[in-house]
């Protein structure tokens, strides 16, 4: 494999000048400044391979799109190094640009009094993208992204999720061969998050176009991403899959139990009237139940759910039996809130 993205401890810090209270302290800082520093990276390395789809993610402020802007040129690392499509971000900024995508959430790149369709033809210059290919990228994009119902409103009427295709279509035109998208789906509703993740997957699988997203929103990650890095106080916490950080830090798992009714009389009762199973194997709680279900709480490394599913079967009569996984939110909460630090966790990369 070939890499699109290699760092090697990048690090950023910003200077700034604390401002003092009052109009006194406004004018002592003015002339006298304070300065205090901002470590918004600190020493992050991280290696992407040519087709990979990655998701970047971490509180607010942890330094996701100062990392971001690093690889796209617009902010100059501290320490460090990185090299994107294998270039020098800083340095050969316009190269580059006609080598990357960037879609930032909460920005636009096209013009707001313009019919989208109009934004989308300039662009073409921009990049100085030739004319064919041009078109012939339009065209799918059109098809691909359902453009077309709305291509003649102006930027400034349409909705956010029809805003949103409108900017990864503009994104696209030039054909990069890597796509940044900070927060792609924030504040979308289900269907247009649906729509975006879908065209996402399909850019990928048949272009192999490398991506890399930044998100809060957890869904996202599981959805298109089999990487993800958790970054935190701009360094990084986690390097890997979304299935071995449920693994390793998930903590319990779920396994809802139907019974029968008819058993539901000889079964002990707790306070609230709630059936309660007793003699559980050690590492299973009762967590709750209502009615004839009943929500058992069991650690992963404590029994394997199948032999939970026969100590149930042996005792009772079973009418259903359903898994439930932690959410994956709450992972990632424990993972800031204990800040877990990368070595303790498995890493891929
Ligand atoms: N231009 C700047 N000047 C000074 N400080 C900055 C600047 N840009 C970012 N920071 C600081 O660097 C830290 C990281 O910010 P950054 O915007 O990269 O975080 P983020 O992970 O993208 O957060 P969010 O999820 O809220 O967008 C923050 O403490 C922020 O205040």
């Amino acid at each position: 494999m070939s890499a699109m993205i290699e760092i090697e401890h990048m690090s950023k810090t910003f200077r700034l000048a604390r401002r003092r209270p009052g109009l006194l302290g406004g004018l002592r800082s003015i002339i006298n400044p304070e300065m205090r520093t901002v470590q918004a990276v600190q020493d992050i390395s991280l290696r992407i391979e040519k087709g990979e789809m990655i998701g970047l993610v971490g509180p607010n402020g942890a330094g996701k799109s100062t990392s971001i802007k690093m690889m796209t040129g617009i902010l100059m690392p501290t320490a460090g190094s990185l090299r994107v499509a294998g270039l020098v971000p800083i340095e050969q900024r316009r190269e580059l640009a006609s080598r990357i995508g960037v879609v930032f959430g909460q920005r636009t790149q096209l013009w707001w009094d313009l019919p989208l369709i109009d934004s989308l033809r300039l662009l073409r210059h921009l990049y100085r993208v030739p004319e064919e290919r041009h078109r012939a990228n339009l065209e799918h994009l059109r098809e691909m992204l359902d453009l077309d119902e709305f291509i003649d409103t102006p930027v400034r009427q349409l909705s956010l999720g029809q805003r949103m295709r409108g900017d990864i279509a503009a994104a696209l035109l030039h054909d990069p061969e890597m796509l940044y998208l900070d927060e792609p789906t924030i504040g979308l509703d289900v269907v247009a998050k649906a729509r975006i993740r879908e065209f996402l997957l399909h850019l990928n699988a048949e272009r192999g176009t490398t991506v890399l997203l930044t998100t809060h929103d957890m869904d996202d990650v599981e959805m298109l991403c089999p990487r993800m890095v958790i970054i935190d106080h701009g360094r990084k916490l986690y390097d890997g899959s979304v299935s071995a950080i449920r693994e390793r830090f998930g903590g319990e798992r779920t396994l809802i139990a139907v019974l029968d009714p008819s058993d539901l009389d000889q079964l002990a009762r707790r306070d609230a009237g709630e059936v309660c199973l007793q003699g559980l194997p050690v590492g299973v709680r009762q967590i709750r139940a209502e009615g004839p279900r009943v929500w058992l709480g069991f650690a992963r490394d404590a029994l394997p759910a199948h032999e939970l599913v026969a100590w149930l079967g042996g005792r009772y009569r079973l009418r259903d039996v359903t898994f439930q996984e932690p959410e994956i939110e709450d992972v990632i909460r424990r993972i800031y809130e204990e800040n877990l630090l990368l070595q303790d966790v498995q890493v891929i990369a």
